[in-house]
């Protein structure tokens, strides 16, 4: 056994103390350790469920056994079996400086499915990815969690690379770009940093809302942007808002953001989400009858991510009860994983428990009274809808009797920002939450 082999099986072992034998074997064991280079440690994994599921759930896990064993900081970095490697095993000596295009190989045009809430988004990226820095420049997506604007933008990456190997194509979340600029900094390497950058044909940089507060990364990426944009090189961005909503961030750079098209993209209706639904399932070879593709899909109604976990869940259950995949196969495995207890929470539910809270009429809270008493908890049910259920933003301002999409973003910042201060506010809201809690 090498020593990486015998540094991974210890690491499994502390796994196997901490969570049950079902998540072990089905979940854990599986888990191969690929190389170990520097403060990265690359595993693989058998699926993108079991991806999913390291990234949200095992990544503290790893670094704290790692820690443990060695008394070493690690970043996990996960490949899944089917994937190409070369696209996204970052080397110890390129991930900083070399382009590494970071695409995702199975976000492209062919696997994403077009509907009502996306197929503004989806042509403009096609325009986009035949006629780079020409018709939209910058291209941003907005709209709620799990959505697809990730899989767009990596899309035209991939179909930019598909027409030419050359292309030099960087996918970054903002997050990324300020770490790199953050290392670039503190190792004197700003000078690459730059190239690195300003050298692309495509750059795309995901979830930008988190460059709120980072004024020294905003101003190093107004001049990434101006120096790319300058020489036509295309730019995508994502948020899941509107740049004019996105709080401190520059007004430069909220103008620039505006020079192109922004395009949203909303939740899916039921026809797109049994679309999707059938598509994953031929992608994995998931044996499934019709109506239980719409069962699932009439019981995960918000966001795509947590649709393909539905039928990830589904595939894993009829597996374990080695029993074939129908409805109530279905309906057991979602309700055994507490998915329709999560589900049962929805706005209205918050609206009542609120205008319960303050004695008010659920009416008020929908209503247009601008009175202190009514606008305030309104303010709240607003925070605590968008905190606890994954209804986007239009989705909640309907429910508040057709109220846009920016007043709903408003009441919630203000909620937001007042909870630091007010002692008050901060206990009104741990009550509600507590009582909305299952
Ligand atoms: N229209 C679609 N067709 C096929 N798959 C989709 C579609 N929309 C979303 N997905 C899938 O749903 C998952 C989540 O999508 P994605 O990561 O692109 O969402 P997002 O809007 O970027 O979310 P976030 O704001 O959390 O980053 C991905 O696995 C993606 O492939």
């Amino acid at each position: 056994m090498t020593d990486l082999e015998s540094f991974w099986n210890k690491i499994k072992e502390s796994f196997k103390n901490d969570v049950t034998s079902v998540t072990y074997n089905n979940l854990i064991d599986p888990a191969k350790i690929i190389s170990f280079d520097d403060d990265l440690l690359t595993i693989e994994l058998p699926s993108t469920f079991h991806k999913d599921y390291w990234v949200k759930s095992l990544t503290p896990k790893v670094q704290q056994y790692t820690f443990k064993e060695i008394g070493k900081n690690v970043t996990p970095y996960y490949i899944v079996e089917s994937d190409q490697p070369t696209n996204h095993v970052p080397s110890k000596d390129t991930r900083s400086f070399k382009v590494d295009t970071a695409l995702n190989p199975r976000y492209t045009f062919d696997t994403y499915v077009i509907g009502k809430g996306n197929q503004m988004a989806h042509a403009a990226a096609l325009v986009v990815s035949e006629e780079p820095g020409k018709m939209y420049n910058p291209l941003f997506f907005y709209g709620g969690v799990g959505l697809g604007k990730t899989h767009l933008m990596h899309a035209i990456g991939n179909k930019m690379m598909e027409a030419n190997s050359n292309t030099r194509v960087k996918y970054v979340t903002s997050e990324a770009f300020t770490n790199d600029f953050i290392n670039a900094i503190q190792t004197g390497q700003q000078e690459q940093f730059r190239q690195e950058y300003r050298q692309l044909d495509l750059l795309l940089v995901d979830d930008i809302q988190f460059f709120a507060d980072k004024e020294g990364t905003q101003e190093e990426f107004f001049h990434t942007f101006n120096a790319l944009y300058e020489e036509n090189k295309q730019i995508v961005l994502t948020s899941d808002r509107l740049p004019n909503e996105i709080p401190k961030l520059q007004d430069r750079l909220v103008s620039r953001f505006k020079w192109g098209l922004s395009v949203d993209i909303t939740t899916p209706d039921l026809e797109t989400r049994i679309a999707i639904l059938r598509s994953k399932a031929q992608a994995d070879h998931i044996d499934i009858p019709s109506d239980t593709l719409t069962y699932i899909a009439s019981q995960v109604d918000s966001n795509v991510r947590e649709l393909e976990g539905a039928l990830s869940r589904v595939q894993a259950y009829s597996h374990l009860m080695k029993k074939s995949i129908t409805t109530e196969l279905a309906a057991n495995s979602l309700k055994a994983l507490k998915l329709e207890g999560v589900q049962t929470l929805t706005v209205e539910v918050i609206q009542e428990k609120v205008a319960a809270y303050y004695s008010l009429s659920v009416a008020d809270l929908r209503g247009k009274k601008r009175v202190k008493q009514i606008v305030v908890p309104r303010q709240i049910a607003m925070f605590l809808a968008r905190d606890l259920t994954d209804y986007s933003l239009p989705k909640i301002g309907d429910a508040f009797g057709g109220k846009d999409h920016s007043t709903v973003l408003h009441s919630i910042d203000k909620i937001e920002a007042e909870i630091k201060t007010n002692a008050n506010l901060q206990e009104d809201v741990q009550n509600l939450k507590i009582e909305l809690k299952p």
